[in-house]
């Protein structure tokens, strides 16, 4: 499988198109997946993400008392990759996290993924537990992408947590998140960019960035990156706006600045389905500009709802 950093290096400048795919709700129909992703195709994605999402905690009375049973919502990330690869003849890029793994859990889920043929991941640190303020690391787990990123690069090396022997390397070609906006948790911006440039300095390939619905952080940001000498290819992450909650949930959620402009637009609208339309008529526009700027793909969280992005990649491909 090709290296994410290669498929840009190969489009010579021209932007390639990318998606992000979360895996269905257990007992959900993987036809449904599929069938949102058909209608991408076309567009030929180099690449498609598929999150990952750590266990979630229900509470159930068992034998009159209330016990916390830990359940995953959304399992299948290695699965789906698999079947992604299979169908569609495209890279699949798991999200690899701290979250809920020890590091000798890593270390096997890394050579599965390796097993089956995957090399990219996005080293992430993941989210906190459903219900949680603050991400705590698993006992024996990493507290920070950064940890993450040394054991991959540690087995790209050929180097295993406890095997005195060297181990055959693998390749993974690495991603890591940036944020335009800064992290939620982070005191400062530069705070955060520290963390980002040790996380290139310890080997990341390329970036990711957090959704931004303004191309003013995302061009900053990259100038910012540049003029301290962090080079690698930072590909950024766009979200389709499609309903009126998400002008407070995604501030919220991911400490995001939305536009005047957009809130207006979508403050004007009657209802939900014209704020898709107005989502989907301001991402053309930043893809519009994000592309006369050079950016090298453009990467759409698609929540694995085709609609919008079909719209969107059908204007500006
Ligand atoms: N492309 C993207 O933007 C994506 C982001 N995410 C989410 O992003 C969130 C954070 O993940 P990452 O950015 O990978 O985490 P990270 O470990 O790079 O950073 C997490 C937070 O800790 C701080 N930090 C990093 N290293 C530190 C250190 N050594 N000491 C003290 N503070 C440190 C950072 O400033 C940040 O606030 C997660 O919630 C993840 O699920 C998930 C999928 C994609
Ligand atoms: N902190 C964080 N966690 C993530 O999992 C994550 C990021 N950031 N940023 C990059 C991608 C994009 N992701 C997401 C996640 C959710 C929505 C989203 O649309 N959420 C719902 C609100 C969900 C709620 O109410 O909890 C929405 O209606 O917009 C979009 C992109 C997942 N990834």
């Amino acid at each position: 499988m090709t290296k994410i950093t290669k498929y840009i290096e190969e489009a010579k400048g021209k932007t390639l198109f990318s998606i992000e795919i979360i895996p269905p709700v257990k007992g959900e129909s993987i036809q449904t997946l599929m069938n949102n992703i058909e209608p991408l195709m076309e567009f030929q994605p180099p690449f498609i993400e598929v999150t990952y999402h750590r266990e979630e905690f229900i509470e159930k009375v068992i034998n009159g008392r209330i016990e916390k049973i830990p359940t995953r919502k959304r399992p299948g990330t290695v699965g789906i990759c698999a079947s992604i690869m299979n169908r569609f003849k495209v890279d699949a890029v798991p999200h690899v996290i701290c979250g809920g793994f020890t590091q000798e859990e890593t270390e096997d889920f890394l050579f599965d993924l390796h097993y089956i043929g995957i090399d990219n991941v996005l080293v992430l640190r993941g989210d906190p537990v459903k219900g949680n303020a603050a991400f705590v690391p698993e006992k024996g787990g990493h507290a920070y992408a950064s940890e993450l990123l040394e054991q991959v690069v540690s087995m790209n090396q050929g180097k295993l947590l406890h095997e005195e022997t060297e181990s055959a390397p693998t390749n993974f070609c690495i991603g890591v998140a940036g944020y335009p906006e800064k992290h939620f948790e982070a005191p400062n911006f530069q705070v955060d960019f520290e963390y980002l440039r040790r996380k290139v300095a310890l080997g990341a390939d390329y970036i990711v960035t957090q959704m931004f619905f303004d191309n003013q952080k995302y061009f900053d940001f990259v100038k910012k990156c540049r003029e301290e000498g962090i080079n690698v290819p930072i590909i950024p992450g766009l979200k389709p706006l499609a309903t009126r909650k998400q002008l407070t949930v995604l501030p919220r959620i991911f400490h995001l600045d939305i536009p005047i402009d957009l809130v207006n637009a979508v403050n004007a609208c009657k209802s939900d389905k014209d704020v898709k339309q107005v989502g989907i008529e301001w991402c053309i526009q930043q893809c519009k500009e994000l592309m006369d700027f050079g950016a090298p793909i453009l990467h759409f969280y698609t929540m694995s709802k085709s609609e919008s992005t079909q719209k969107i990649a059908q204007a500006i491909f």
